[in-house]
């Protein structure tokens, strides 16, 4: 770290770093002192199913939003423009498919972990097949998580690196453990807060050093930052419109559609309706949390970009960069850049948090609950206390993992998401939208996805590509010299021996499938999921409509072919998948929200169906939101 003098931290920048620790630790202790002091699962795990769309929609941004796109973010922006900001298109469907597909489904069949849907739908070696998936890809994801923001805090300011990674893989587990889900959904609240005020304040303080923001503009117009829209179809492409705006969507889907973390957080509401509301609340936090990162790498950008300090940021690693950016700047201002770190904790923290109470829900409930079937609740509830300080613990041992393997945060993360996220995603579409898949296409299917999306991951880590760098565009202010800084940035931060330039070869053949934009790898790993869990459904014996349990269908091809005539629908199979079919299906989009077709049951009646309605309920699936 040559070029580097370490900054350094004045009193009242750790006091602000200890007052996030603090207030974190005190939420969790609410928490667990008030309401029902976390003595059944329900609340501890569900937060007794009484959540508003408020909460739950900052939770759900603050859940996949760590450290990894706070420093990640701004670095991709700063060496490679704006293109990555287009990710911002695929948040649309990314959000409305979850919102009235995925919700509406989980929500009326009563869940709590969202392999219960797999076991309904298929069978229990399919939900735990998919549980143990999940684990897996939580586990690893959590390592980055924790490692990423200590890292970075080590590497400019030299803070204990393991110091750091223990104070907020402890503090997390202890408010995790003490205060249940309730807790780490308002934690998430206050850390989203914090999140947003430390990036805004960089932003401005940035903005005003530099010159104001014509200045910034001006720099970053001529320092050919700003990305107009890349409509390259070649799907090698790292970042192109295609591979964010529609590769980001089976990103998306993974993440808020199916992942247990964003599932259990639906499920947490206290309606289907604030369920709905909160996913919608979603969209503008997102864009703005985006928005956000994007500018603060201009900024970065405009501050850097053609003074002679410059030396300075071209050698650090992508993971650094952003945190050397902040302390530089903010070194005469104490207390801002204690703010920052307090940042890029919080978004750390609210991810590992959820990542612990979702461990803990399906290890619980997937995993011993059904070999346990006379275990009592006070028992239940104790046991996944000491999940989640057990996950808590493995994270540390999951950080040191990471520290041992080295690649940019923000393309790690999104490989997890895809390699892992992108198969689970198959298997639940598989069992919503196609009513003849059988357990046996399940099996094979998440079996051959994975191997799918292993193949190319491991394949593009050891051949060292994946839609390699985008070729860097040039600076206008004294090109030469930073071009070559920039670009020794880019082979450090993605520890390649060589780098490639725009006048590379093109790929071919294997290399060519292995240099894939890891933006594809969740809807590749998904599609493969999909395909051949319907062959080998339609080589087994495909499932007859009839015999699959009520409410695990959505009947995507019946709306699809909304204006083809009834009974040419019945001739395709498609038109109503159930006899039970869920309300969704009973009246026209449009009306659907004023639905008031089941207003006549009683709140008795429907718990009692709750109750009894698996599997072999007799009565229709209801709206749970219509007695509200
Ligand atoms: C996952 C999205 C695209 C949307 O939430 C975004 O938050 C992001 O880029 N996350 C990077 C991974 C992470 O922050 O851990
Ligand atoms: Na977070």
């Amino acid at each position: 770290m040559d070029p580097l003098e370490r900054m350094h931290f004045t009193t009242i920048d750790y006091v602000i770093f200890a007052l996030l620790l603090v207030a974190s630790m005190g939420i969790g202790l609410y928490y667990a002192l008030s309401g029902g002091r976390q003595r059944t699962t329900q609340e501890f795990l569900l937060a007794d199913r009484s959540m508003s769309c408020l909460p739950v929609s900052l939770s759900l941004i603050a859940t996949f939003q760590s450290a990894v796109a706070i420093v990640g973010v701004p670095a991709e922006i700063y060496t490679h423009g704006t293109q990555y900001w287009f990710i911002g298109c695929a948040y649309i469907l990314g959000l409305l498919i979850p919102a009235h597909v995925f919700i509406p489904v989980f929500y009326r069949l009563h869940l709590t972990s969202a392999y219960q849907y797999l076991e309904l739908r298929f069978s229990k070696p399919v939900r735990i097949c998919g549980t143990l998936t999940f684990i897996f890809q939580t586990v690893i994801y959590m390592g980055v998580c924790v490692y990423t923001p200590a890292l970075a805090l080590n590497a400019v300011t030299g803070f204990d690196l393991w110091g750091a990674v223990l104070a907020t893989g402890l503090v997390c587990t202890l408010y995790t453990t003490l205060g249940g889900l309730k807790a780490v959904i308002w934690t998430d609240v206050f850390q989203t807060i914090v999140m947003f005020a430390g990036q805004l304040a960089v932003i401005v303080v940035g903005v005003q050093q530099t010159g104001g923001l014509a200045e910034v503009w001006r720099k970053v117009w001529e320092g050919n930052r700003i990305s107009g829209i890349d409509l390259n179809p070649d799907p090698t492409e790292r970042y192109t419109f295609w591979t964010l705006g529609v590769g980001g969507i089976f990103l998306m889907l993974s993440l808020y559609g199916v992942n247990q973390a964003q599932v259990q957080r639906y499920l947490s509401s206290k309606t289907e309706r604030e369920a709905i509301m909160s996913c919608y609340m979603v969209f503008p936090s997102l864009q703005v949390a985006l928005a956000l990162s994007c500018v603060m790498g201009l900024v970065m950008f405009a501050r850097y970009c053609g003074e002679d300090q410059f030396h300075k940021i071209g050698n650090l690693s992508k993971n650094e960069m952003v945190l050397y950016f902040v302390m530089d700047m903010l070194q005469d201002l104490p207390g801002l850049s204690g703010l920052f770190i307090a940042c890029v904790f919080s978004a750390a923290l609210s991810t590992i948090s959820s990542a612990f109470n979702s461990l803990a829900t399906v290890t619980l409930e997937d995993l011993i609950k059904p070999h346990c079937s006379a275990m009592t609740e006070a028992r239940a509830t104790l046991l996944s206390k000491g999940l989640a300080c057990s996950y808590g613990l493995m994270c540390l041992a999951m950080a040191y993992l990471t520290h041992l393997m080295s690649d940019s945060v923000l393309q790690a993360a999104f490989k997890i998401f895809g390699m892992v996220g992108g198969p689970l995603l198959g298997i639940f579409c598989l069992g919503m939208f196609f009513p003849w898949a059988n357990s046996t296409g399940a099996l094979v299917g998440l079996g051959s996805g994975l191997v799918m999306a292993f193949w190319v991951g491991i394949g593009s880590i050891v051949t060292r590509t994946s839609g390699g760098p985008a070729a860097v565009s040039h600076f206008n202010c004294t090109a030469v010299q930073l071009s070559e800084n920039i670009t020794t940035a880019i082979g450090t931060a993605l520890n390649s021996t060589a780098v490639p330039t725009s006048t590379s070869s093109q790929p071919m053949g294997l290399q060519r499938f292995y240099s894939l934009s890891f933006m594809w790898y969740s809807a590749l790993s998904s599609f493969t999921v999909v395909i051949t869990g319907l062959i080998v459904s339609f080589l087994t014996g495909p499932m007859k409509e009839e015999d699959v349990t009520p409410g695990t269908l959505y009947p995507l091809l019946g709306n699809m072919l909304y204006f083809v005539p009834d009974n040419l629908k019945q001739n395709l199979c498609c038109a109503t998948p159930l006899g039970h079919r869920p309300i969704i299906q009973e009246c026209p989009p449009a009306q659907h929200k004023e639905s008031n077709v089941q207003a006549d049951y009683t709140e008795e009646e429907e718990e009692e169906e709750r109750l009894n309605f698996l599997p072999t309920s007799p009565t229709p699936v209801t709206e749970h939101e219509t007695t509200v």
